[in-house]
């Protein structure tokens, strides 16, 4: 898929749901709850266990679903992602030699940003949505005060988005939110169904806000 066709599904998407796992089969479940629940962008962090594996059966099971790679910290994880399959990586920081490997390969990459300055850096190397990270260290606020600066900088805050405060990230200008426990966490107690209750929940919202 087309870097520009990646990015316009994850503008339509409104909410990446961020996969971890204590194992593959564990975030697998999990993948098939978000799925069900009507989830179409998809982040399976590199803290999951043969995660170039779970990309890889995503990849070949879901065809409707963008997938990404999270918790990327260098351009070797990003190549085996990309390899695996991954439509774009993310990262919790900016790193000059994973931006030049998704540039190589047309492929977005999505950095964590906290400040102006880091926000700048990342733009000059090819990219196009900032993940605003801790998100919860921010009040959505900060969209403005950011896009006054640099108006065409698109943003994803990701950490501590819940159900209370979705709205308010997304009426702020976030382009996307990435969300993680808020959805997850039932799985610890192996509850799926209560993840895809909530995943559902997540995207009805959003796209509700988005009319
Ligand atoms: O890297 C992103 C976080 O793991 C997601 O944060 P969250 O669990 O607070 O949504």
């Amino acid at each position: 898929m087309k870097s520009y066709n990646i990015l316009k599904k994850l503008n339509e998407s409104k909410i990446t749901v961020v996969i971890r796992g204590d194992t593959i089969e564990q975030a697998e479940k999990i993948v098939a709850a978000c799925v069900n629940g009507g989830v179409k962008s998809l982040e399976i962090t590199f803290t999951v266990p043969k995660a170039h594996h779970l990309l890889e059966k995503i990849r070949e099971k879901y065809d409707s679903v963008v997938v990404g790679a999270g918790t990327v910290l260098d351009s070797e994880t990003a190549r085996l992602a990309i390899l695996s399959g991954a439509d774009f990586i993310v990262s919790p920081h900016f790193d000059v030699e994973t931006a030049k490997l998704c540039n190589r390969y047309c492929i977005p990459y999505l950095p964590g940003c906290m400040t102006i300055n880091e926000m700048i850096h990342a733009i000059e190397y090819g990219v196009t949505i900032i993940k605003l990270f801790p998100g919860q260290l921010f009040s959505p606020s900060i969209i403005q005060n950011i896009k006054g600066p640099l108006p065409y900088i698109q943003i994803m805050p990701t950490g501590g988005i819940s159900l209370d405060n979705l709205n308010t990230w997304l009426d702020a200008g976030a382009t996307l939110v990435g969300v993680g426990s808020d959805i997850t966490y039932p799985a610890k107690d192996d509850h799926y169904d209560r993840v895809e209750k909530l995943a559902s929940k997540f995207v009805r919202m959003a796209i509700q806000n988005g009319k």
